[in-house]
């Protein structure tokens, strides 16, 4: 059995990063970019007021109250066009340029209008509430970096910069292959014997979540020619998933058809759920076999899948991310295998995570993945651990996991 990162680090080696393509703004939530993007306008342009009240020289009002002729207006979008000389004012709103000859805004609170004069009753320090030209950017910052996942905050930065169309990664297309005689597409009639399969359209699910564009091809029989036209319909993707057939019985042909049709290494990795694991290619197309359990195959998803199409999508790739909790319950010692066990994730009272894995932990039960909250990870050979005791979890942080 190999550690688990050791065939994360060769599936990841065997995937290379996708090209790019141009996406308008309002398509770019979710997407990657595909470099770094630079500032095409410098903001704010000029240097402008971040208040309603009066454009002064703050040498006129350092002794206060000071009376000051009010000769003109500037509101957001309409600069004044003058010189503001010693002794007089205009009339600002926030967002309008900053006319010459002014250094400092006065509040409108701070301050009596009367007639075209203004009282100023509050000293403002110099360049009270101007914004500096550039203070947010300037023309040719990055302001966004290649690989980001791109964030409602980070489309108005965009945005912001000037960007009508963002350069992102395109998105993977990711065939998905369910195989096994016993098992039937939700709805569809279901025989002695059969069940239904839910793996496919959870990773399917998976697939878009992570930014990807999944292609269910179906479910193939247990048969060698079935197999292999099924097989047929991953051409021309990025990265073909099949689920179950990755174990040793009879009628687990994957690693037997992948062995016929392409290049296959099939691992037995050192961890709970998800031992059997395939990574190879069939024809031009990377394939990453996941176990049939259905969360094995999800944990699987989680582990190595969720990594690959970072990969492709030319971002960090690397394992989910662990932090620490207290554990709820006792536990026996670990034996070889890492182990992932299915916890809620609740806060003592202090307010620290308290993860609590369930009691039973079989690889068929869904039900239970869906009422986790967190992965409590096992390293293999782990002592027994007591209730209290600071463990290492995998929260489950993506909205769409
Ligand atoms: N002698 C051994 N037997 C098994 C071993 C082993 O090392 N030696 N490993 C076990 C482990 S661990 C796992 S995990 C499974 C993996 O088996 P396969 O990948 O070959 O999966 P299948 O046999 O096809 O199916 C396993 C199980 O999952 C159900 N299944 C399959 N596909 C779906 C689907 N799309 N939706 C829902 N459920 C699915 C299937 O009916 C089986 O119950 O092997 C162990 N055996
Ligand atoms: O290790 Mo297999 O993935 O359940 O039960």
């Amino acid at each position: 059995m190999i550690p688990v990162e050791d065939a994360l680090q060769r599936i990841l080696a065997g995937l290379q990063p996708l090209d790019a393509e141009d996406v308008s703004l309002d398509a770019a939530l979710g997407r990657v970019l595909a470099q770094d993007v630079a500032a095409r306008v410098t903001q704010p342009p000029k240097p402008v007021s971040a208040m309603d009240g009066y454009a002064v020289k703050a040498a006129d009002v350092a002794s206060v109250p000071a009376s000051l002729t009010v000769i003109g207006s500037a509101p957001a979008g309409r600069g004044f066009l003058g010189l503001l000389e010693s002794g007089q004012a205009v009339r600002i709103f926030t967002g309008a340029p900053l006319p010459d000859g002014a250094d400092s805004i006065v509040i409108q609170e701070d301050t009596e209008a009367a007639g075209d004069r203004v009282t100023v009753k509050e000293a403002p320090a110099l360049g009270n509430y101007v914004r500096a030209a550039g203070l947010d950017f300037k023309q040719g910052d990055i302001g966004l970096t290649a690989g980001t996942l791109l964030t409602a905050r980070d489309i108005g930065l965009a945005a912001a910069m000037n960007h009508p169309w963002l350069r992102v990664m395109r998105r993977p297309r990711i065939a998905i292959l369910a195989t096994g005689d016993e098992i039937v597409r939700p709805g569809d009639p279901i025989g002695r014997d059969q069940i239904v399969s839910s793996n496919a359209l959870a990773l399917a699910a998976y697939v878009r979540g992570a930014g990807g564009e999944p292609v269910v091809l179906g479910i193939a029989p247990d048969d060698m020619a079935g197999l292999k036209r099924m097989l047929a319909g991953a051409r021309g993707t990025d990265l073909l998933v099949t689920t179950g057939g990755a174990s040793v019985g009879d009628h687990d042909l994957i690693q037997t058809v992948l062995g016929e049709t392409g290049k296959l290494d099939f691992w037995k990795i050192a961890m709970r759920p998800g031992k059997p694991l395939m990574f190879g290619t069939v024809g031009d197309t990377p394939v990453l076999g996941l176990p049939g359990n259905p969360v094995s195959s999800m944990v699987c998803a989680l582990l190595f899948l969720g990594p690959a199409m970072q990969k492709l999508l030319g971002r960090k790739a690397e394992a989910p991310a662990t932090r620490p909790a207290r554990l709820g319950r006792d536990l026996k010692p670990n034996d070889r295998r890492q182990d992932y066990l299915r916890a809620t994730l609740t806060e003592d009272a202090e307010g620290l995570p308290v993860a609590t894995p369930f009691g039973k932990q079989d690889s068929s039960q869904f039900s239970l993945l869906t009422q986790a909250q967190c992965l409590l990870v096992r390293p293999p050979h782990d002592a027994a651990r007591r209730e209290g005791d600071i463990v290492r979890i995998i929260p489950f942080i993506d909205r769409y996991f």
